[in-house]
């Protein structure tokens, strides 16, 4: 399957929601934008969770294009991606790997999010553009955990740094970006533990496994990606905001798009965190992670809306 495909399978949930529900609302010969039409589509598009901004903004721009006026359901289709581009619009941003030497990249999230899972799936992706990764196994605290990891380690042929129950998560990234820079690894992906940004001791504990990692290298972590669960949806993601802030995250990975038919929450997200998401999880397999490319996003996530035409039958 080519990246659009494996992102339209991804998107699967939301975008047969899209299909049903804006078909719904059109017949073949067209619909009169008026206020109840604008109702209407605008209970879909909550529905996929963009939140409330994000709808406005389209419906506005739907109003302000087609009020008054009979449309099709391609013009309206039309009109939605192209504002849907310009609001999610975000500078092209992969992985900022270092000019020179180790790129470390911290991962962090609240319990459960799919780290752990993340972090095997990009260490997969920088392999496959012929980098070599080493993991550090920062979550000291979940046994299961470091033995994941470890497991990825041996599959993925990526060297583990890791640590006794008792060693400081600090500890173990030092380590793992020592090692890193000894061997003459490109990419080091130190895990932390899951966490809460309400959990003050344990957010100052990230600045400490930061701080330990710019010890061997200056400007250490070039990356500090949050993931983020997309199935607890806008009011789960938008909590994150505060994390983001606080653990100096430099983008997120959103995990498990393929698990909600909310999958607008991305949008909801390019909106309050003021930071690019940079990957998105579509599945529990190893290559189910592609980079966030918003225009594709968007292409996906209308594509079967338009697949057959409207018939008076809809
Ligand atoms: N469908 C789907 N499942 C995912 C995805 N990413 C992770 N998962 C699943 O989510 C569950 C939790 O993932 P982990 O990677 O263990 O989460 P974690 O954040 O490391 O968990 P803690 O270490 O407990 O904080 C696992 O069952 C994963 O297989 C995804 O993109 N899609």
């Amino acid at each position: 399957m080519g990246f659009f495909d494996r992102l339209k399978q991804g998107l699967k949930k939301t975008g047969s929601l899209l299909k049903t529900d804006v078909r719904d609302l059109f017949k073949s010969e067209g619909r009169l934008i008026d206020e109840a039409f604008l109702e209407e589509i605008r209970a879909i598009l909550f529905k996929t969770d963009m939140g409330y901004d994000a709808v406005e903004a389209l419906v506005g721009e739907i109003a302000v294009k087609m009020r008054g006026r009979v449309v099709h359901i391609e013009e309206l289709v039309d009109v939605l991606k192209v504002k849907l581009k310009e609001l999610m619009a975000q500078p092209e941003s992969p992985i900022e790997f270092a000019p020179s030497g180790p790129t470390a990249v911290m991962v962090c999230g609240v319990n459960g999010a799919g780290k752990t899972t993340s972090i095997a799936k990009l260490a997969n992706l920088f392999k496959s553009q012929g980098k070599s990764v080493l993991l550090g196994a920062g979550d000291t605290f979940r046994a299961a955990a470091v033995e994941q990891l470890t497991i990825w380690s041996d599959r993925l042929g990526a060297p583990i740094v890791t640590g006794s129950p008792k060693a400081h998560p600090a500890s173990v990234a030092y380590r793992a970006v020592e090692q890193a820079l000894d061997q003459e690894i490109d990419v080091c992906v130190v895990d932390t533990a899951g966490r809460l940004q309400t959990q003050t001791d344990l957010m100052a504990e990230l600045t400490k496994i930061r701080a330990s990692m710019a010890k061997q290298i200056e400007g250490a972590p070039h990356e500090v990606l949050l993931v983020l669960d997309a199935t607890t949806g806008q009011n789960g993601v938008s909590q994150a905001s505060k994390f983001a802030e606080a653990a100096g995250c430099t983008g997120i990975v959103l995990a498990k798009l393929d698990g909600t038919a909310k999958g607008g929450v991305v949008v909801a997200i390019r909106q309050q965190f003021g930071l690019p998401v940079k990957y998105v999880g579509l599945g529990e397999g190893i290559d189910d992670l592609e980079p966030f490319v918003p225009d594709a996003f968007v292409d996906a996530l209308f594509a079967d809306v338009l697949s057959d035409p409207v018939t008076a039958t809809n």
